[in-house]
């Protein structure tokens, strides 16, 4: 049996042997079935408190105060049809509770929601976190007034020590009758008795709450729907057991670490049969730690496979490779830099924040010093991923400085010239056999759309994880918009919700402080959608934007001269937004305008540098993959 679905059983087998159970209890024991409940919730209170049902949302000091409180108002990943209406929604920031990852439809944790509802707030799902702090309140609720009216009904003997009075009575008969005869020592046999019984309260309670738990959960999954895909498609679709309910693992999980530390209440129930029974205080040690060893060799493996297929079917499409990597807890690990550190802390409390990947402060791993931010993918099906690096430059002016003051020759840097274009190098290039970094940059920019259309195509990640890299000349804009057919396969609701988010970024750019006070450099825009209709574009790498100088302030949409530090990212959007609306006419057959890629690569070229060759149509580019990463 696979190791989720079987703790999954196990769970709800268990909470069913406890209801047959009970019910066969004593008339006393059913009477005071609202006291137990009570004990029960308090167990439940205190479980919870030492396993957050996520790590990621709290446990962590480094996550940065101002930013737990805040939240983007928001959806994060909408269907391709919501993106349409996103201009509509209002774009203040409501201060919201901290709402770092929450319940998608197939169960993976991820700031996603599903927007094909209309009304946001009111149907918007609720993270695990939510969730139980909901819980909490009504569980807090309910105890205050049931505990008050007790009080007020029974004066000072309360029912809970009535009802344990009886518990204890019970015991007692049973341990009589398991040792055959009477009891001689009447302190130490109730000292004993008073033992067995809170231990087994805790041991039953622990199951039932996992129980109970794990039934409110499949209720609220039921209601989406998902019941049929988790029994159906779990067993037989291994890209549905990748994205599996991580809200139930990540429970498992924290819960496997409480209870590692031996503490009883925190016990996970998987054999329900066993633990009805009573069992001498050695016996029930024995099962228990069998029980417990068992326990955590499963979550360890489902842990595992979890952790491996959701690794598989993450990418890092462009950028320096090996800077990123998903973390344990589902969130993205970028090797840290303060530049873009100081960034992301800026811009989560800018309008630009829902545009942007949300950050949650820094991590230590092997030495290494990562900053933590959202999975931007978590909740796709087999993402289909374009990375655009925006702007007319790619370097900063003091790559000039630099070039000039103390230039250092980059082999690497020729060697990746020369294999794009021999001929690129200049005959002194070719003798050092390396070129500065400025000039590299400089060539990358002038050979592909960067320095004419203020924005370069770096990756696509097809839906089969085939990784397309060769963009370097996909110059003009015919054969940008070829790109933009190819990746959105001529979807035309995809190419639509696109070309609103980027509408949308436009008017928030306006509006946002940050953007008003930094170059942005490098800078990529992520567009992601699946087979699902989900489509979203986010703001990505902000390692070279950096506050402009006091004195000047920055148009974003006029040429760039050296001092003037003008990054043209608002070129690049009006860029994308109309050729994405030429790929519209495309796919919906309006357009009545031939192009010619290669008519339109030649009036590019006299704009630019000249290059040599001819760009290839874009189905030769699937030929020349140049990786490749299945996600099955
Ligand atoms: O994309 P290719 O053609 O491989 O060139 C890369 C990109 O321009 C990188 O910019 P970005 O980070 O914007 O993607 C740049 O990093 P930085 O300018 O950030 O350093 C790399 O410089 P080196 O890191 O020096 O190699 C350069 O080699
Ligand atoms: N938050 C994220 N969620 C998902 N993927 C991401 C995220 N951030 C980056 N990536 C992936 O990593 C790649 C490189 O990211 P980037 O920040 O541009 O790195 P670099 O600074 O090395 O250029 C992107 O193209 C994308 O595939």
């Amino acid at each position: 049996m696979k190791g989720l679905e079987f703790l999954l059983r196990n769970m709800s087998t268990s909470t069913n042997k406890h209801d047959e159970d009970d019910a066969g209890r004593s008339t006393e024991l059913q009477n005071d079935e609202s006291l137990r409940n009570k004990v029960r919730e308090e167990e439940k209170r205190n479980m919870f408190a030492i396993a957050p049902s996520y790590p990621i949302n709290r446990g962590n000091n480094i996550m940065k105060e101002p930013f737990v409180k805040g939240r983007r108002s928001k959806p994060k990943l909408v269907s391709a049809q919501a993106v349409l209406s996103s201009r509509l929604e209002p774009e203040s920031i409501q201060e919201e509770p901290l709402m770092n990852l929450e319940i998608v439809q197939d169960g993976e944790p991820s700031a996603v929601l599903d927007c094909s509802k209309n009304n946001v707030s009111k149907d918007r799902k609720f993270t695990v976190e939510e969730r139980w702090e909901e819980s909490v309140k009504e569980t807090g609720k309910e105890r205050n007034t049931e505990e008050k009216a007790l009080s007020t009904e029974s004066g000072a003997v309360s029912r809970k020590s009535m009802w344990k009075a009886g518990q204890r009575e019970r015991w007692r008969g049973k341990r009589r009758e398991r040792l055959g005869g009477s009891v001689e020592d009447l302190a130490q046999e109730n000292d004993i008795i008073e033992k067995e019984m809170n231990r087994r309260i805790q041991w039953r309670d622990a199951g039932n709450h996992w129980g109970s738990k794990e039934r409110r959960d499949e209720e609220s999954e039921k209601e989406d729907g998902l019941e049929e895909r988790r029994q159906g498609s779990m067993e037989g679709d291994p890209e549905a057991r990748g994205t599996m309910s991580q809200h139930v693992f990540s429970r498992v999980f924290a819960h496997s670490f409480a209870s590692s530390s031996s503490s009883s209440s925190s016990s996970f129930n998987c054999s329900s049969a066993e633990s009805d029974e009573v069992f001498s205080e050695g016996e029930e040690m024995a099962k228990r730690k069998n029980v417990r060893r068992c326990r955590s060799w499963r979550t360890f493996l489902t842990m595992m496979q979890w952790s491996k297929r959701r690794q598989s079917s993450w990418i890092q499409l462009a950028g320096h490779q090996g800077n990123i990597q998903l973390g344990e807890g589902g969130e993205v690990l970028k090797r840290f830099s303060e530049v873009e550190d100081s960034c992301l802390q800026a811009l989560m409390s800018d309008p630009l924040r829902r545009f942007v990947p949300q950050y949650y402060g820094h991590i230590s791993r092997n030495g290494e010093h990562y900053i933590r931010l959202e999975d931007l993918l978590s909740g796709l099906k087999q993402p289909v991923i374009m990375d655009c690096k925006m702007g007319i430059r790619t370097y900063q002016e003091e790559e000039i400085v630099k070039a000039r003051t103390k230039a250092s020759l980059r082999t690497d840097m020729y060697q990746k010239m020369v294999k794009v274009d021999p001929t690129a190098p200049t005959e002194e290039e070719h003798e050092q056999k390396g070129v500065t970094k400025l000039r590299y940059m400089q060539w990358r920019d002038s050979t592909s759309s960067t320095a004419a259309l203020g924005f370069r195509v770096e990756g696509i990640m097809t839906e089969n994880g085939i990784v397309l890299k060769d963009f370097n000349k996909t110059q003009t804009k015919a054969q940008v918009t070829e790109t933009l057919l190819f990746f959105t396969k001529k979807q035309v609701h995809i190419l639509k919700a696109y070309q609103s988010r980027l509408e949308a970024l436009k008017e928030t750019l306006k509006k946002s402080a940050f953007f008003n006070s930094h170059e942005v450099i490098g800078g990529s825009l992520l567009f992601v959608h699946d087979h699902t209709s989900k489509a979203n574009i986010w703001m990505i790498d902000f390692g070279k934007t950096i506050p402009t100088p006091e004195n000047i302030c920055l148009k974003h949409d006029v040429p760039w001269v050296e001092g003037n530090h003008e990054d043209g990212y608002l070129i690049g959007l009006d860029s994308l937004i109309s050729l994405l609306s030429e790929a519209i006419k495309e796919a919906t057959g309006e357009n009545t305008k031939t192009q010619n890629p290669q008519t339109d690569h030649k009036e590019t070229e006299r704009i630019n540098q000249p290059q040599s060759e001819l760009h290839k149509p874009q189905s030769d580019l699937l030929k020349e993959t140049t990786s490749s990463n299945h996600l099955d």
